[in-house]
């Protein structure tokens, strides 16, 4: 069995609602075990949480936008994840990414280049998002990568639980193109 990580912040349920449709995805391939991993409002994991993700083959790191970058509480555990870095724990794993914020740009660029980051510090393989931006003349947030991203899935959501419907789509088949290359 491939066995996938998805270790997250959400503040308000939002980027909640993306690790659940990255999970669904995912699940959609078999031999494939998903495992969300919410991060605590103090940026903590429990010692099961993390036995967990240094078990997994693949880990997705989902993060709230807050204020161009990853919320504190996900940066407290990409910290505490350090012992890791030195240890080489996590090296070889593959790795992806997602984020969700209040406005379509919303500078999510920068949170994608930091979970990008953050898995080559420890040796990872990232997958990309490997959608093609949603170009079409008269597109709409209904489409997936409607946003044009290409590190991992980029959510919009203004208010709470007002993920677009393109943004859910993205993050299915995002997950399913990372369990496909884990399970490879
Ligand atoms: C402290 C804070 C900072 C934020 N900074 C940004 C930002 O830089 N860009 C943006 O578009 N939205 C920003 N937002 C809005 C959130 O990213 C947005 O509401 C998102 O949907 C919240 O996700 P969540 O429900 O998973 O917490 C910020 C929200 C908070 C609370």
């Amino acid at each position: 069995m491939t066995r996938l990580a998805i270790v997250y912040y959400s503040q308000t349920g939002n980027t909640a609602l993306i690790a659940a449709a990255v999970a669904e995805g995912a699940e959609t391939v078999a031999g494939v075990d998903v495992l969300r991993i919410p991060i605590a409002a103090d940026g903590t994991l429990s010692a099961d949480d993390w036995a967990a993700l240094d078990a997994a083959d693949a880990i997705i790191f989902g993060t709230a936008t807050h204020m161009g970058g990853p919320a504190w509480q996900f940066k407290r555990m990409a910290d505490d994840s350090g012992l890791r870095w030195l240890d080489r724990a996590w090296l070889d794993k593959i790795a992806g990414g997602f984020t969700c914020a209040g406005s379509p740009n919303g500078d999510k660029g920068t949170v994608m280049l930091y979970l990008a980051t953050l898995a080559a510090q420890h040796g990872m393989m990232w997958v990309s998002l490997g959608q093609l931006p949603a170009q079409l003349e008269n597109s709409t947030p209904a489409e997936q990568n409607w946003v044009g991203g290409s590190f991992g899935p980029t959510a919009t959501a203004p208010a709470k639980g007002a993920v677009a419907q393109g943004d859910l789509l993205s993050a299915r088949t995002y997950g399913a193109r990372l369990a496909t290359v884990a399970k490879a």
